[in-house]
This record gives structure tokens, C-alpha cells and sequence, in this order.
């Protein structure tokens, strides 16, 4: 295979793996969605390649600020180097250690808005190194942007209270690029008043 065959293997192969955890992600708060609107929600792909230069002074730049992705699951594929941190309840950072063979998996804001909280975006940040140059390639799943998202009613119903409002993906999006990342501030766009 060509480099370009196995990027679109890649491409394929995660894009089926991402529907199929969505699926279940959903029947574990009781919802099933139908094809056409689970194909409406994960409608824009995207991806990404980073490169991240060695560092000689790590401490003094920034790799990416901390943020959570805007859609429903990101699948990102990261070498041997190291640098992606994600946030833990009590404020602290994890590294997430490369593992070879192992995707890392972040949920978005889209998916916390669509389960109305229960599945919380992850905030993530990516440092440099000094030992060596870093290559990254996320894959980014979100809904179409003329798509409406909000809590699925099926959990609203569960929770008594709607955590969120109802908005087209589109505004969420021109929110989210409007500003400069500052960890999940992202999300009070859609905070229900
Ligand atoms: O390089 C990484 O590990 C993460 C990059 C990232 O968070 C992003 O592109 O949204
Ligand atoms: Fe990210």
C-alpha cells in the first residue's frame, strides 16, 4: 500500500471504530440513534497533522493551551515522544504515555452537550520536549454544521433538567474558533441560561 492507501485505511477503519463506540456510548444512557442522524453528528471529519519541534527550553513555550476538541470523539494517533496531557477531576495533569499500537480516544464537547453532562469533554494540552521532534495525527469526528444539537431528550427526561440548550452546530463552532483556547470555557456557549 501507498502512503495515501493507508491514510484512508486509517481514515476508514477509525471511522467505523468511532460510530461503534458513539453506539454505545448512547445505549448506556438509553438511546439509540437512528442511522441518518448518527450519520448527521459524525458528518464532518477532519484531520490534523502536528509537528512539534524539539525544544530546548520546554518550560518556556506552549505545545498546544489547554482545550477540549468541539465535536463527538477525536481518535489521535501519537508516536513514541510524549507530550499530551488531559486533566483530572482534582486539577492535576496526566501525562498519556504513548503506547505503541494504542489510539487515544477524547471525548468533545458535543458528546457532553448531547448526553446532557454524563460524558464530560476532556480538557487536553500538549507540552514540547527536549528529546526529539513529535508528529501527531488527530481525527476529528463532529456533526454537520447545519446540525441542531442539545441533550438527547431521552436523558432530559432522566435528569429532569436540560443542562444545555439547543443550538446549530455551526454557531457552536464559530464560537469555539472566535477566541483563543481556555480550557472548557468553550462550553458556557451552550450552558443552558
Ligand atoms: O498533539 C496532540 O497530542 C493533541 C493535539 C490536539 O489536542 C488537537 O489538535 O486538538
Ligand atoms: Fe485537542
Amino acid at each position: 500500500m501507498c502512503d495515501r492507501e493507508v491514510a484512508l485505511a486509517f481514515l476508514k477503519s477509525s471511522m467505523q471504530m468511532v460510530k461503534r463506540v458513539v453506539e454505545v456510548l448512547m445505549e448506556d444512557v438509553g438511546v439509540r440513534l437512528e442511522e441518518e442522524r448518527m450519520n448527521s453528528l459524525m458528518g464532518t471529519k477532519m484531520v490534523n497533522m502536528n509537528y512539534y519541534p524539539t525544544c530546548p527550553s520546554p518550560e518556556l513555550t506552549i505545545g498546544v493551551g489547554r482545550h477540549s476538541d468541539m465535536g463527538m470523539l477525536t481518535v489521535l494517533l501519537q508516536d513514541g515522544i510524549g507530550g499530551l496531557y488531559v486533566r483530572l477531576d482534582n486539577g492535576d495533569w496526566a501525562e498519556i504515555p504513548p503506547l505503541n499500537g494504542a489510539l487515544v480516544i477524547n471525548v468533545g464537547d458535543t458528546l457532553q452537550i448531547l448526553s446532557n453532562g454524563k460524558y464530560k469533554s476532556a480538557e487536553h494540552r500538549v507540552r514540547t520536549t527536549n528529546i526529539g521532534s513529535r508528529v501527531s495525527v488527530p481525527i476529528f469526528t463532529a456533526p454537520n454544521p447545519s446540525e441542531k444539537i442539545g441533550p438527547l431528550p431521552q436523558v432530559v427526561k432522566r435528569d429532569g433538567v436540560a443542562r444545555y440548550k439547543e443550538l446549530l452546530f455551526q454557531d457552536y463552532m464559530n464560537n469555539f474558533f472566535s477566541q483563543p483556547h481556555d480550557g472548557k470555557k468553550s462550553l458556557d456557549f451552550a450552558r443552558a441560561d
